[in-house]
């Protein structure tokens, strides 16, 4: 008689902020503080995380449309990030982080775009109705410390030449976001250092595993 072993469904995990505000720092460590406990890890990101999501990411992050063009674009990169990476690492027992994910939509298009929030709703429902990270990690800072970290590093693309009203409408549907999910969204308080926040981090993580 075959045996059928079914795998454990692993575990998806996102990473969400203002730009500047860190998430990208601490990626690497969520992936080493995993693997150390025994886990197959699958880093990704969005828009992005799949051939054509590299290729839209390139459009989004570079060329000015409507808001409306460009959630449908995040949309879309989304909807092949889940079908190629998302859903088969989930379904193999994998954990899957991806940096942003739906939480991004609604901060950066809805809320600093001023795209209806009904709408990027009924896209998530459309593209992932069952789908909702176990866990999304808010890096959380002010505005003016996310600019200074910024502006001390690199060119910046379209999204980050905003002006801070625009980062402060993300950051607040963002806190918003965390208090109509306490369950998923754990707010980390990115204003203190490196150690100081990865041990946060680890905390949050200790509750999924
Ligand atoms: N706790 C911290 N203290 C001081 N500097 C930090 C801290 N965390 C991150 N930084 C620095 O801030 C800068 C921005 O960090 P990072 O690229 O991780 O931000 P991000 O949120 O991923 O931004 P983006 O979304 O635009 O990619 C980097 O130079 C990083 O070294
Ligand atoms: C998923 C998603 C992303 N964005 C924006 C947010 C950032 O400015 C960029 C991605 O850059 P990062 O350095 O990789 O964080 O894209 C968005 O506006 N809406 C989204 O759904």
């Amino acid at each position: 008689m075959t045996q059928q072993t079914t795998a454990m469904p692993g575990k998806f995990i996102t990473f969400e902020g203002i730009d500047g505000a860190g998430k990208s720092t601490h990626i690497g460590f969520v992936v080493d503080f995993l693997a150390a406990r025994g886990k197959t890890v699958v880093s990704s990101r969005e828009p992005g995380g799949t051939r054509l999501g590299e290729k839209l990411r390139e459009l989004l992050l570079h060329e000015k449309m409507h808001v409306e063009t460009e959630a449908l674009l995040m949309f879309a990169s989304r909807r092949e990030h889940l079908a190629q990476v998302i859903e088969p690492g989930i379904e193999r027992g994998d954990w899957v982080l991806s940096d942003r994910f739906t939480d991004a939509s609604f901060a950066y298009q809805s809320a600093a775009g001023g795209m209806d929030r009904d709408k990027i709703m009924a896209l998530a429902q459309w593209v992932h109705a069952k789908r909702w990270p176990d866990l999304t990690l808010l890096f959380d800072v002010p505005v003016e410390v996310a600019r200074q970290r910024l502006d001390a590093e690199r060119t910046l693309d379209k999204f980050e030449q905003e002006k801070a009203d625009f980062f402060s409408r993300c950051r607040n549907e963002y806190l918003r976001l965390a208090g109509e999910h306490p369950g998923r969204i754990v707010v980390i308080d990115s204003t203190k250092s490196i150690d100081e926040t990865r041990a946060a981090i680890a905390a949050a993580l200790e509750r999924l595993l």
